[in-house]
């Protein structure tokens, strides 16, 4: 136990205690009694120097005080210990900081409890601190004093940290630690103090400072899709994400999907969205478009908008929605969080995290078809998944298979493109600088925006919107793609097109004319590799704000779809399923996000920012390089 005399805390309710000292040095020094004064160790000082950086800019010299005398966003600093070890513990607005005393007689080297050490053990640093965001504390708890706890399994399990010494009052703080490739962990630190009051003040103080974060959901609806990939998704639920949401104080109402749209039609007409504070799908990247249809056209309906006419200005959907990855293909996930890992995710969504997203409605002759957020694509892709749905059967590898299968027949289709370059905008498709979390194109683009739909809005209604702005290409198309987001997935990290931005109002329109098989098998392996997949002179890429494609059979009979077309349909019909007759169909399908449309002529339209997934994009790899815990890593 430490004597009552080495406590020492700062409170913003206990104004006094903090206005005495002129500076955090000198209050270290006058208030940690009987220890080596902190400033005159590298752990103290780098306590100090955290808390000064933590001061806010008007805590600095007004009226004459000091930064001490206003202690800005500092509202405690104790000196607690962990497995034995004393340390200085301090808690802003912002960061929990931890640092060991170099005072402290024994040392063992703090670890997360998931964390095993798979590097050589290091001499103890003298410096070592830790800290975490307030934001990725996902909460606290205070240890009973028996020593054991109910493990998420329903279990006893004796804490290790507290056998010996520390066996008093004590609690656990559960925070996020990051991990290579984009994952995130649960990790947790327990503090030991002297007395049960300190204790207690410690829990109050963060859940105050957790209480004060608006964005994190307290009551959420969850649909699983129990056929998703392997079938695992109410276990993945279940075991990894229901523990995390229940430890954090989530509440959620759990529905397990009973067919296809099933999530889609309740969303529409049966839910109470009114009651909860986000949508989560457990499954892949069909049941995540169903989410999001049943809540654009929900949100739509509410609001008194049409959702079929092409020209409506739609209302954004505010309802953030999550995704726990449990699908074959979870390629939105990837895109958005930079894993296919269901904690990582759940942990997204408890801290509250919120990433824009563009959506693209799909119109076929004023009707609406389908949103797309990831792909729309229209020969190799489309006839890839147009294969690959006759195999369902084979699991995941059946898109590898009709893919060769498609390669090799290599076809390509006659039609007529037209589109609205996104003028004005930052960034190209060629970019090296790629979408990451925090995007400064993204927020750019969005900001130009409103002057933007104007001008569009201007030229339409003096129908001279054609003329002056849209452009139109014939040709002979192996394939027509539109990537709404790099479409990258663990398959192909560097996706469809790269520099492609998730939330900047463009679609980025990637024309492949007509080539041979070896130069298509060029661009194909170039997803792959360092080289630009666009630069090949059968390849064209433009970023857009809306396109339109119409198939040549359908130019002469006024955008009629080719199903409507009685001899054509049956003669590409027999074509497509009987390749060995030689004969190229006329047509291919559109693959919207892994879902075949009906139509061949479609109308794309791009809406910038029009959802929010509780996610936060890519982050940067030096997140988590530059951590101070060595066994973040
Ligand atoms: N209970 C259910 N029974 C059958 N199908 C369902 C059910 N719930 C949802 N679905 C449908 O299953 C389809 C595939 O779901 P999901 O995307 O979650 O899994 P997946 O394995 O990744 O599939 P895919 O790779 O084909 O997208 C979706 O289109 C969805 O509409």
């Amino acid at each position: 136990m430490l004597p009552q005399s080495r406590l020492h805390l700062t409170c913003r309710s206990c104004q006094a205690q903090a206005r005495a000292p002129r500076s955090y040095h000198h209050q270290a020094q006058t208030v940690v009694r009987g220890a080596p004064s902190p400033a005159t160790t590298s752990g103290g000082v780098g306590v100090l120097s955290s808390l000064a950086e933590e001061t806010p800019a008007e805590g600095q010299e007004q009226d004459g005080q000091t930064q001490m005398e206003r202690p800005g966003r500092m509202l405690l600093l104790s000196e607690l210990r962990v497995r034995n070890a004393a340390y200085d513990v301090s808690l802003s607005r912002s960061v929990l900081t931890w640092k060991r005393r170099t005072s402290s007689t024994v040392y063992h080297p703090f670890r997360p409890r998931f964390c095993v050490p798979s590097f050589p053990r290091r001499r103890p640093d003298p410096g070592v601190g830790h800290t975490v965001s307030v934001s990725e504390i996902l909460s606290v708890r205070e240890e009973e004093e028996n020593s054991s706890r109910r493990r998420d399994d329903g279990s006893w399990k004796k804490i290790k940290e507290r056998e010996g010494k520390d066996c008093g009052p004590a609690f656990t703080v559960s925070y996020v630690e990051r991990s290579p490739h984009h994952r995130w962990r649960c990790a947790e630190v327990t503090f030991a103090c002297p007395e049960e009051a300190l204790c207690q003040h410690w829990v109050s103080s963060i859940r105050e400072q957790l209480a004060t974060i608006v964005s994190r959901p307290k009551r959420l609806l969850v649909y699983i899709n129990p056929y998703s990939g392997k079938r695992q998704g109410k276990r993945i639920y279940e075991r990894k994400v229901a523990p995390l949401f229940s430890q954090a104080g989530v509440s959620t109402h759990v529905i397990v999907t009973e067919r296809a749209n099933y999530a889609r039609d309740h969303l529409k007409t049966g839910a109470e969205l009114q009651k909860f504070d986000g949508v989560v799908c457990v499954g892949g990247d069909g049941m995540f478009s169903e989410i999001i249809h049943g809540l654009i056209w929900r949100t739509q309906i509410d609001g008194g908008v049409d959702p079929n006419c092409p020209e409506e200005a739609l209302i954004p959907c505010t309802l953030r929605i999550g995704i726990i990855p449990a699908g074959s293909t979870d390629c939105i996930c990837f895109a958005t969080v930079g894993t296919n890992d269901p904690v990582t995710s759940a942990l997204h969504i408890i801290v509250g995290d919120s990433q824009p997203m563009d959506v693209c409605s799909v119109h076929h002759n004023n009707a609406f078809l389908q949103y797309s957020v990831s792909l729309l694509g229209y020969g190799f892709y489309g006839d890839v998944l147009t294969d690959s749905e006759k195999k369902r059967w084979m699991g995941p590898a059946r898109y590898d298979l009709s893919g060769v299968k498609m390669f090799l027949t290599h076809h390509y289709y006659e039609g007529t493109v037209s589109y609205l370059p996104a003028k004005g905008i930052m960034g190209t498709p060629r970019d090296a600088a790629r979408c990451r979390s925090g995007c400064v194109v993204c927020q750019h683009n969005r900001q130009l925006l409103p002057e933007k739909a104007e001008m569009y809005e201007v030229d339409e209604a003096s129908g001279s919107e054609s003329d002056s702005e849209w452009r139109t290409l014939r040709g002979k198309f192996l394939a027509i793609n539109a990537a709404s987001m790099s479409c990258a997935c663990p398959r192909s990290p560097k996706g469809l097109s790269p520099a492609a931005h998730l939330a900047d109002g463009t679609t980025d329109l990637i024309l492949v004319r007509k080539c041979s098989r070896f130069d298509f098998l060029r661009h194909l392996l170039r997803h792959t590799s360092k080289d630009d997949q666009f630069d090949l002179a059968f390849v064209e890429v433009h970023r857009v704000r809306r396109f339109r494609f119409t198939p040549r059979h359908c130019q002469s009979d006024s955008d009629l779809d080719l199903r409507e077309n009685g001899k054509h349909q049956i003669f590409s019909q027999i074509c497509r399923d009987h390749p060995a007759c030689g004969c190229a169909p006329a047509y291919s399908s559109w693959n919207c996000d892994g879902e075949i449309l009906n139509h061949t002529a479609i109308d794309v339209r791009v809406h910038c920012q029009f959802i929010q997934l509780f996610a936060r994009g890519i982050e940067e790899p030096k997140v988590f390089e530059e951590l101070p815990n060595p066994c973040a890593i």
